[in-house]
């Protein structure tokens, strides 16, 4: 199964429409194109529809919001809807501020998501309004662990039943989690939350996994995250310090294959 998600990514070269933040953005259009798709990013309300129209998935991210975008986002999120397109939502900072909170739940209310994709302070912010922000990074306050991986399944069901979308609650451990499912990945390294954009860069490779295989959005989820994870673990064996990971960390995924994914996947199921 996983084979051929990541096989389908490769030989499809789905393309990725992105409204995204101008931190990572060029880290994000690398990574979609070191996985095997292919990257745009539109914000401008004008042609946002048609830019969606093209793709074969959409990728919402509100790390750097403002007025003019949000409206692309609502826009271009209906479109990808209507043309049964998935579209992954990374809340990014979700808590942190009034506008990205509400911003957040509008999202929520007119476009339907297959994924969610977030830190667990971001999720949590979704889910209950108990997200203990610390600006685009999780708390500590709010990290899983194995003692409170039951409560936080439980949140993340619920939410899933609330949007319909499969919720990827991504830290040391990763959640993924639909009504029916729950999948625990272990993949990934401490040095992942040492660069900005690892959380962005992930959204991105499971909105172009998602894009090549719209019919299993949870396994496309899931892979993704292994892979991105095990990418991680292979770049801190090679790198010198933070910035040269993450350049290993691209480099990991362009010469990621189904052979190396089988062997370093670290997935439960619960
Ligand atoms: N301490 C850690 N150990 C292992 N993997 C990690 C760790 N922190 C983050 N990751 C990985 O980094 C990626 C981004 O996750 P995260 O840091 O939670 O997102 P964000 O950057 O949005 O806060 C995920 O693939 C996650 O598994
Ligand atoms: C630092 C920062 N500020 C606004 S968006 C952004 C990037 C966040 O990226 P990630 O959530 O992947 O660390
Ligand atoms: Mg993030």
């Amino acid at each position: 199964m996983l084979k051929k998600i990541v096989k389908n990514v490769q030989n499809q070269t789905p393309l990725v429409h992105n409204i995204t933040n101008y931190v990572t953005v060029n880290d994000c259009a690398n990574i979609i194109l070191a996985c095997g798709g292919s990257p745009i990013m539109a914000d401008e309300m004008t042609e946002v529809e048609e830019i969606t129209t093209i793709c074969q998935s959409l990728v919402i991210n509100i790390g750097t919001l403002n007025s003019r975008t949000i409206e692309a986002m609502i826009t271009a999120g209906k479109k990808a809807n209507q043309l049964n397109h998935p579209v992954i939502l990374d809340p990014v900072g979700a808590g942190a501020s009034t506008l990205r909170t509400e911003t957040v739940e509008r999202l929520i209310k007119e476009v339907k998501f297959s994924v969610i994709r977030g830190n667990i302070s971001e999720i949590k912010t979704l889910a209950a309004g108990t997200g203990q922000t610390l600006g685009v990074d999780a708390s500590a306050a709010d990290l899983v662990t194995d003692k409170n991986i039951d409560s936080v399944i439980e949140m993340a069901r619920t939410l899933s039943e609330k949007t319909g979308a499969v919720i990827a609650i991504s830290g040391v451990i990763d959640l993924v989690v639909d009504i029916n499912q729950v999948f625990m990945i272990r993949n990934g390294h401490p040095l992942m939350s040492k660069i900005t954009g690892a959380g962005c860069m992930l959204t991105a490779v499971i909105g172009a996994y998602c894009g090549a295989n719209p019919n299993q959005v949870i396994e496309a989820t899931v892979t993704a995250i292994c892979a991105m994870g095990l990418c991680g673990e292979i770049a801190a064996t090679k790198c010198e310090g933070t910035s040269s990971f993450k350049m290993h960390l691209i480099d990991a995924m362009s010469t990621l294959n189904e052979t190396i994914l089988e062997g370093g996947m670290k997935i439960e199921t619960k």
